[in-house]
């Protein structure tokens, strides 16, 4: 990848600009600036020429005008009349008549001045612009004219610029000698001189400039004023008096001018030709950077590709193989080895049938052979090996034909994928899917794929098969008591017993919690499942040895068979009724399934339904029965009797529905409606206690304390004028709880009075345990009180106990007064029975009580009986 990148980026249009644009666009400029400055340069030196050579000219300019004022001096200075008239003699007439030397030396020759001066300095002629007049020559032009005259004394005139006060002058001063005079005979210094002078104002430069195309031609004082170009005027000691400066042409300026247009245009066209020359190229290189790039991403792909098929056929379990148009192996990728511990060398050459097993698909095994013959590609064919160590290994084939770009076929190439793990897991998780985890037994699914199995018709008679349901009895107080761990012991253990008791081809299934079925296949129905049901109950009575403890469980077996049921689950629903039954029945006991059965589940479920209903519809109802003090003769406490008013069956007495109330879990609503209700209804009997029934299903709940402790708050009743009646089952199994529930009852400050007393297993034993406040003799002894010694002992006996424990005794079901009498005799103190009241509901129970005026009982009865 980074050299890929780092080759993409060569081709960037970065690098593009760096390596082409900027030298092209460099080398353009370059050759811009090289023409610009040629031309720049020439343009100067062209101009630095002109400047040159018309500083020439005007030096020429000043030559030819001091030639021309020498020589125009020299023609007056050699006139005789002018050495008769202003040497020899002074005529000023003469010499101011103009023509001579006057007026027309200004206005014809332009000379702005003209003196002639004595050798001793005097100056003798003035002409001051063309008018003759008195000045001093040497006044006028006070520095470096003595110098000059001196030196035009002698030969030529001379020449020179010397300054006035007010400009600088062209001044010629020459000897006045004609030639006719021999010169020897006048010394130097006794000639007199003319001077002519000419300023060079405004006009003389104006003629300099036009005559010689100076142009702009002017004098200024200093260097700083000058124009273009330059020329000092200086004296004839060589100082500088001022400048004269023009504007010298600019025939450089000139040519730029006349080149720079086209020189331009030529740039941008030289510009945009090489702005398309670069377009185009940047063009051309973008598409071979691209046709590169997609080159190598090609590679790259490809080499990608290579790697990740060599990196999958490594690291997979697959395997790649190829064979010729014979189906024989002629290639075997280096997994193979690996995966098989097989060298390829000795299965090379090999046919792929003799290799490969074909397994359960033969389906594939014969696609594969057809695919062959055909030549078309196959796959999803399982077939099997043994590897190196001579296990079976389970393996898909996948191939496509090898064939040429002519169409010639010539073999095959595929690949080979080792399933024998999937295979495995599959299968186990089918096991699991269909047993149980914990037994290992078959599950609810498997026993019913079982069962539609054995039911169907062409496999079995329908007669000879039986469908056992069991369920442990007391399973979930070991669950309760020693935990969920001994729960699964046990189970297990159970399991194997079961399975102990069955042929081979019978199924034991665990159906979930501690319910099992068996199906009994046997041609002696029903005999051989009531057989088997009694081995069973015989088997489990032998104690399960679980952490320790020795557990004595029991078993209920419901046995169904199919001349009742038409398909699986009926049958199994019929076995689970028939256990229902048998559980019903006392538990440790087997119960054949008959129609009826199905009938009274019928009816229960519809009458649980109705309960239901019941407590929301306000169908229950209490009556109250009066509970008499035998000394006193008064009511002194009411029992709360519950009734349901069903709309169809009228008033169902507690026997008809308390027990399914508890196998539903119903009673904790209706316990709590009861006890709230009679709390409610004893507010209404001041000084009365009431006495409430306790399920043992509501004694076993967590929040009966709670419950009756809040009901007390809400009620207003005094917990003392409550009594909880509870029977002997309550502690039967888990004394220890059941005593425990019993303390935070009494903590309260409710009674509590030990209900059915006599009826039940060891009640001595829990009178000493749980201080009980009162203790009720069932009816069934004082129902025969009268006729059975028995009872009469019994009664006696409890009523003894009862007071040596200091509780008080209530006896049950007193019908007759010779009862009463007999009970009153042996000391009972409260009693109860259908002879002093029956239950009634609260309103009557009120008139009752208003209307309550004690008994009499007869004296000789009593006695009769004693
Ligand atoms: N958990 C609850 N159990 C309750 C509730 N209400 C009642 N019950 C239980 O139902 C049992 C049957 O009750 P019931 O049909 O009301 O019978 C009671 C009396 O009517 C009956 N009795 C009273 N005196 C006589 C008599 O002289 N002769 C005679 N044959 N029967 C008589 O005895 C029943 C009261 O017994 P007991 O409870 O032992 O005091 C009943 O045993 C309750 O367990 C309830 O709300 N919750």
């Amino acid at each position: 990848m980074v050299a890929i990148g780092s080759k993409a980026a060569s081709f960037s249009g970065e690098t593009f600009t760096r390596r082409v644009v900027m030298p092209m666009a460099g080398m353009v400029i370059l050759a811009i600036l090289l023409v610009l400055g040629f031309a720049i340069v020439s343009a100067d030196g062209q101009n630095r020429l002109e400047v040159e050579s018309s500083t020439a000219l005007a030096e020429t300019a000043l030559a030819v005008k001091k030639r021309e004022i020498a020589r125009n001096l020299e023609d007056y200075a050699v006139w005789e009349d002018v050495f008769k008239n202003l040497h020899q003699s002074l005529d000023f007439a003469w010499a101011s008549t103009n023509g001579n030397v006057g007026a027309n030396l200004y206005e014809g020759l332009g000379y702005d001045m003209a003196f002639v001066v004595r050798p001793d300095g005097q100056t003798v002629y003035s002409v001051l612009e063309g008018v003759p007049q008195s000045a001093d020559a040497y006044s006028i032009i006070p520095a470096g004219l003595a110098s000059l005259v001196k030196a035009g004394s002698t030969g030529e005139p001379a020449v020179g610029f010397l300054r006035s006060d007010q400009e600088v002058l062209l001044v010629a001063a020459a000897a006045i000698l004609p030639p006719t005079i021999d010169a020897s005979t006048i010394a130097p210094g006794e000639r007199s001189s003319l001077i002519f002078a000419k300023a060079l104002d405004k006009s003389f430069v104006q003629r300099i400039s036009s005559d010689y195309l100076l142009d702009q031609l002017t004098v200024v004082e200093n260097e700083d004023q000058a124009g273009g170009a330059l020329l000092p005027l200086l004296d004839p000691s060589g100082e500088v008096l001022s400048y004269i400066t023009w504007t010298p042409a600019t025939p450089g300026y000139e040519l730029l001018k006349w080149l720079l247009p086209p020189l331009a245009s030529a740039m941008v066209f030289l510009g945009m030709f090489a702005y398309q020359v670069i377009r185009k190229v940047r063009r051309t290189t973008e598409d071979l950077e691209e046709s590169a790039r997609t080159v190598e991403i090609y590679a790259q792909t490809l080499e990608e590709s290579e790697a990740r098929f060599r990196d999958v056929a490594e690291a997979s379990s697959d395997w790649i193989w190829e064979c010729d148009g014979e189906m024989r192996l002629v290639y075997l990728s280096t997994r193979f080895s690996e995966v098989t511990g097989i060298a390829a060398a000795n299965v090379l050459g090999k046919k792929l049938e003799q290799f490969f097993m074909k397994d359960n698909d033969t389906e594939g095994w014969e696609r594969l052979h057809e695919s062959a013959q055909d030549h078309v590609a196959f796959r999803d064919v399982r077939c099997s090996y043994h590897d190196a160590e001579g296990r079976i290994r389970i393996c898909r084939l996948a191939s496509r034909p090898i064939v040429s770009s002519e169409g010639e076929f010539s073999g095959f190439r595929g690949t080979a994928t080792d399933i024998s793990e999937e295979v495995e897991a599959h299968a186990r998780a089918n096991h699991l899917a269909l047993h149980d985890v914990l037994t290992e037994l078959p599950n609810r699914l498997l026993f019913r794929e079982r069962l539609i199995y054995a039911m169907s018709d062409n496999r079995r008679k329908h007669a000879d098969l039986a469908v056992l349901c069991l369920d442990l009895d007391h399973f979930k107080e070991v669950n309760d008591t020693l935990g969920h761990g001994a729960g699964d012991i046990l189970l297990r253990q159970f399991a194997a017993r079961l399975q102990s008791c069955v042929r081979p081809g019978d199924t034991v299934a665990r159906l979930g919690g501690d319910e099992f079925a068996i199906i009994q296949s046997s041609s002696h129905q029903p005999a051989d499942a009531g057989a088997l049901g009694r081995r069973i109950i015989d088997i489990v009575k032998q104690p399960f040895h679980v952490e320790g403890h020795d557990l004595h469980v029991g078993v209920s077996i419901g046995v169904a068979f199919p001349d009742h049921a038409d398909d699986p689950d009926k049958l199994l629903k019929n076995a689970d009724i028939a256990l229902y039954r048998a559980k019903q029945a006392g538990r440790g006991a087997v119960r054949h399934f008959e129609p009826q059965m199905d009938l009274e589940l019928q009816e229960r479920k519809a009458l649980e339904y109705d309960l239901r209903q019941a407590l929301l519809k306000n169908e229950l109802e209490l009556h109250y029965q009066p509970l008499i003090d035998l000394e006193s003769q008064s009511v002194t406490a009411v029992e709360a009797l519950l009734r349901w008013r069903h709309p169809s069956r009228g008033l169902v007495p507690p026997g008809d529905f308390i027990p399914l109330a508890e196998e539903t879990g119903l009673i904790i609503a209706i316990g709590e409606w009861v006890l709230r209700t009679a709390c409610q209804q004893a507010l209404v009997w001041p000084g009365l206690s009431v006495a409430v029934n306790l399920s043992p299903v509501q004694f076993r709940h967590r929040e009966l304390a709670d419950t009756v402790s809040q009901v007390l708050q809400e009620t207003g009743l005094e917990p003392g004028r409550l009594e909880l009646e509870i029977t002997e089952s309550v502690l039967i199994n888990d004394t220890e709880a059941a005593l425990e529930i019993l303390s935070a009852l009494k903590s309260i400050g409710v009674q509590i009075a030990m209900d059915d007393f006599g009826t039940g297993y060891s009640s001595l034993g829990y009178l000493n345990s749980f201080p009980f406040d009162k203790i009720k003799i069932d009816k069934s002894f004082v129902t025969t009180l009268e006729d059975k010694a028995k009872s009469l002992a019994i009664v006696r006996s409890v009523i003894g106990l009862s007071e040596s424990l200091s509780m008080a005794t209530t006896a049950e079901g007193v019908e007759t007064a010779e009862q009463a009498m007999l009970l009153q005799g042996e000391g009972c103190k409260q009693v109860q029975g259908y002879f002093f009241g029956r239950p009634v509901p609260a309103l009557d129970m009120t008139a009752f009580l208003g209307n309550w005026k004690g008994f009499t009982l007869p004296t000789s009865a009593a006695t009769d009986a004693a």
